[in-house]
């Protein structure tokens, strides 16, 4: 059955233009004018644009002794009712486990999804098995792989571990990712401030300064550079680690940042709330910056030193944060935030003229969508493309609450902002799983996305690389010390 959506305004990471959109068997088959089809969907006063890909969640995820509430089917609802059509998240094996064993806990889960979704294969220890699986896991699709430089004793690998495998990285077209904190520091900051007393959640924020980030995310930058990867750095949240990312950029190097909707939104003052659970709500790694921060990722997005706009949507219960009552080390780190990714990215960065509509597109979807060698078939509204799209209505507002969120949490970070730009329609592969409040999701309509591994980008780097490698010297004799 055909669709026809009809009256709006195209918008595209670089176009704005009126014309029809028409869809058919999960595809964009034609954009044009006065098109018509079994089907029409209003969108006069509307833009049409690609559906957001998300490329940072945590749906189910083990983690700190319990696992992240929102699953496939929620996390994936949640996303669709804020115009967000796919997801990357991050399949995790535990320290000593497959990488193939692991994929496939990862693939059970994620058949509830409602959208299309994608993984990033985390490294959380290294050895030969590892090295070996790696080239498997390209095979399947996935051609990024996580390294955590922090949560120490858990997910941290060591910089030794993040060579080994950056190198692996680079010999098979593939992209490391890093969560960039110095899990060192920040494990003896941790002790330090508990046995000061210092216990609360505010704490949390005390043993993470942005020190701790930028540092890390220049020893990334760094090892990436000597293994000759591209190298992405997720959750961006602070200037020392924007700047570290600039700097590397300017000297040639494919290095991207990801800033987080909860970073350039929300700030440090979260953390002084006088109610412990307000704060340990807001609890995530890293923690919220201030003003200054903030301002830098703004124009990080704006000149493109930034890229992408993700959420890392981890959400936790209001009893799993309360593990961490009396220790804050304990609190389950993460926020959620898939629902409100758009809407917030609009209210706060389109309708105040910091970005606009176009790099609203480019930084919801269409980067990513290059970045991670997916485009044109998402990411994009062209002939071809799978119909994952959003029509969006610049003047539908709503009061963000947790009462009427998708997310099975109670409470939203966000609560009580006011936003102005929501859907109208969302479209997985053609599908209407959204019409303004209307939820018609379908579990199980969710598709894995596989991705190529990188065919230009490490090439190139190769090349430079074999160019650029130590050389020994060839001296002849006369020019040698005598007797030697
Ligand atoms: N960000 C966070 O606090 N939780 C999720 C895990 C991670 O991305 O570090
Ligand atoms: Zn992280
Ligand atoms: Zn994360």
């Amino acid at each position: 059955m055909s669709k026809v959506i009809k009256g709006g305004t195209v918008v595209t990471a670089d176009l704005s233009y009126k014309a029809d959109v028409k869809v058919e068997g999960g595809k964009i088959v034609e954009i044009g004018q006065n098109l018509s089809a079994n089907e029409t969907l209003d969108a006069t006063g509307c833009y049409i644009m690609p559906g957001g890909i998300d490329p940072h969640v945590h749906l189910e995820m083990p983690f700190m002794g319990t696992h992240s509430a929102d699953n496939f089917e929620s996390g994936t609802r949640a996303g669709l009712a804020g115009g967000t059509t796919m997801v990357v998240d991050f399949c995790l094996p535990s320290p000593g486990q497959s990488l193939m064993e692991a994929l496939a806990i990862w693939q059970q889960k994620s058949g509830s999804a409602c959208a299309d979704y994608s993984y990033h294969m985390a490294v959380t220890w290294w050895g030969e098995k590892v090295f070996d699986e790696m080239e498997e896991v390209v095979g399947r699709g996935i051609n990024t792989f996580k390294h955590f430089m922090a949560y120490k004793g858990a997910l941290m690998v060591d910089d030794d571990e993040m060579f080994a495998s950056f190198q692996r990285c680079s010999a098979l077209g593939a992209m490391p990712l890093v969560h960039a904190e110095n899990g060192d520091v920040v494990a003896t900051l941790q002790q330090k401030l508990l046995a000061e007393g210092n216990n609360g959640p505010e704490a949390h924020a005390y043993s993470r300064p942005p020190e701790v980030e930028g540092e890390a995310a220049n020893r990334a930058i760094m090892i990436a550079d000597m293994a000759g990867v591209p190298l992405y750095i997720v959750h961006t949240s602070c200037e020392q680690a924007h700047e570290a990312i600039r700097r590397a950029r300017q000297k040639g190097m494919r290095v991207f940042g990801e800033p987080l909707i909860q970073h350039l939104t929300l700030d440090e003052s979260e953390y002084a709330n006088p109610n412990w659970d307000h704060s340990a709500q807001r609890v995530m790694s890293p923690p919220f910056r201030n003003k200054m921060h903030q301002d830098s990722l703004w124009a990080g997005l704006q000149s493109g030193s930034l890229q992408v706009v993700a959420t890392d949507h981890c959400a936790f219960t209001v009893d799993q944060k309360r593990f961490g009552i009396g220790d804050f080390t304990k609190i389950p780190n993460g926020t959620g935030g898939l629902e409100d990714r758009m809407p917030m990215l609009w209210t706060y960065g389109v309708a105040t003229g910091r970005l606009t509509m176009n790099e609203f597109v480019a930084v919801t979807s269409t980067n990513i969508a290059k970045i991670l060698n997916m485009y044109p078939k998402k990411g994009a509204v062209m002939v071809g493309a799978d119909a994952d799209l959003v029509v969006w209505d610049p003047n539908r507002s709503k009061t963000i609450t947790a009462k009427s969120q998708q997310s099975v949490i109670e409470y939203n970070v966000f609560e009580g902002k006011k936003v102005t730009g929501l859907p109208r329609f969302t479209l997985t592969r053609g599908k209407v799983a959204i019409e303004e409040s209307a939820v018609k999701v379908e579990p199980g309509h969710g598709e894995f996305v596989g991705r190529d591994p990188y065919p230009a980008v490490n090439k190139a780097l190769s090349k430079w690389k074999e160019i650029t490698a130590p050389r020994k010297v060839e001296r002849k004799a006369e020019n040698m010390p005598a007797g030697v």
